[in-house]
């Protein structure tokens, strides 16, 4: 994907801002079928910082959990990988984790990367004591820690989480299901890992757990400077809890941005029809987005969104949009913001490219008449 970027950007950069821990550059995952390939993660570019949290949203079957595991290396076997994901922690010291060895990218999962599931139930041992997974996961990368060191780590992690030490030495089915979420929470950030993942990690719970779970990650990342990507489908967490967010939609990110920003003043249309979706207590009526989010084992070519766009040009359906970078930051995938920030780049759709497409669509249904 090609960017434009608008004039006022150019001219005035905000205030340094410090390095990303994390850089992944036009990755590309690709599920391997019998109907032949899903591009589930097709050419997907995003920074962020150490203590960032950043917002991954779109709806259902977009590629959020693909892309997720796609920049751990945790993909299932017979996945194709391809593009940039640079870590720049103390072990991985700026390598692309791409085409890692699977021993190398072993040894940086828990102590540099983490990942945090919906289903606590699933990754606990019921067999094995709270304080025994603790140790175990400290043991396993951080050898030298005595049994009194392990204890104390284990006891902070769990305090953080609300947990009070007179819980270490009990089992898993002794805990509710928040807690047991909350503990999972504290096994993958008593290793500090420099970036993590957190794939829906409250869906299951009611919402004062859910509140709950997202402050406290918040006050966490804060407190290790922890880079977090946040999944979710719960746009309100994200306007709650993230700086940032990136809107995916059929295997791209279609607009990213700061999280007030967007939520105040959406660019892309598809960013648009997804907050109009959500449910508030001033809505009157329930918005959906018509049609269906595209095959992608087939995906349209132009953009992927035109036709379900409300705003989509002729040209949108045979062009692939450019990012545009506004002045306020934000970065859209639309032909409008291309065009506003770069008016030439409206050569690049050809005469009557920018007629409406609904218009077009009228015209041949009126023409088969
Ligand atoms: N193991 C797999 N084999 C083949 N295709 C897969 C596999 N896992 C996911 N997909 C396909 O990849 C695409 C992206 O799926 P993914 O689970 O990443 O989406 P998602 O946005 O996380 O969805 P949800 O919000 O429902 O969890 C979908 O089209 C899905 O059908």
């Amino acid at each position: 994907m090609t960017t434009t970027e608008s004039a006022a950007t150019q001219a005035a950069p905000a205030a340094t801002p410090r390095e990303p821990v994390l850089s992944v550059r036009d990755l590309r995952v690709w599920y391997g079928t019998e109907r032949g390939p899903i591009q589930a993660v097709d050419g997907v570019s995003f920074d962020v910082r150490p203590g960032e949290t950043l917002g991954l949203v779109g709806e259902s079957g977009c590629g959020k959990s693909t892309l997720g595991r796609g920049v751990l290396g945790l993909t299932p076997p017979g996945v194709a990988l391809d593009g940039e994901v640079v870590l720049r922690s103390e072990r991985a010291a700026g390598r692309n984790l791409v085409g890692l060895a699977p021993k190398e990218l072993q040894k940086l999962r828990g102590p540099e990367l983490g990942l945090i599931f919906q289903e606590p139930m699933t990754r606990l041992n019921p067999l094995m004591k709270i304080s025994e997974h603790f140790e175990e996961t400290l043991r396993t990368h951080e050898k030298n820690l005595t049994k009194q060191q392990i204890r104390e780590r284990s006891l902070e992690a769990l305090r953080g989480m609300g947990i009070p030490p007179s819980r270490y030495e009990n089992y898993p089915h002794e805990f509710s299901g928040g807690m047991r979420q909350r503990i999972m929470i504290a096994l993958a950030l008593v290793l500090r890992p420099a970036f993590v993942v957190a794939d829906e990690p409250t869906t299951a719970l009611d919402v004062l757990v859910e509140a709950q779970i997202i402050k406290i990650l918040a006050d966490l990342r804060k407190n290790f400077d922890t880079a977090l990507v946040l999944i979710t489908h719960n746009l309100g967490i994200v306007a709650e809890a993230c700086d940032r967010v990136a809107v995916m939609y059929a295997g791209h990110i279609v607009e990213q941005g700061d999280a007030r920003e967007v939520f105040a003043n959406p660019q892309h249309p598809y960013t648009k029809e997804l907050l109009r979706s959500t449910i508030s207590l001033s809505t009157t009526g329930l918005h959906y987005i018509p049609g269906s989010p595209p095959d992608l084992g087939d995906p349209p070519v132009g953009c992927r969104f035109h036709q379900r766009c409300p705003v989509a040009m002729r040209g949108c359906a045979e062009n692939e949009p450019p990012e545009a970078v506004l002045a306020s930051g934000v970065r859209s995938a639309c032909w409008h913001q291309a065009i506003e920030v770069e008016p030439s780049l409206a050569d690049e759709l050809g005469k009557d490219g920018r007629e409406p497409l609904a218009a077009v669509k009228e015209i041949s249904v009126a023409d088969e008449a």
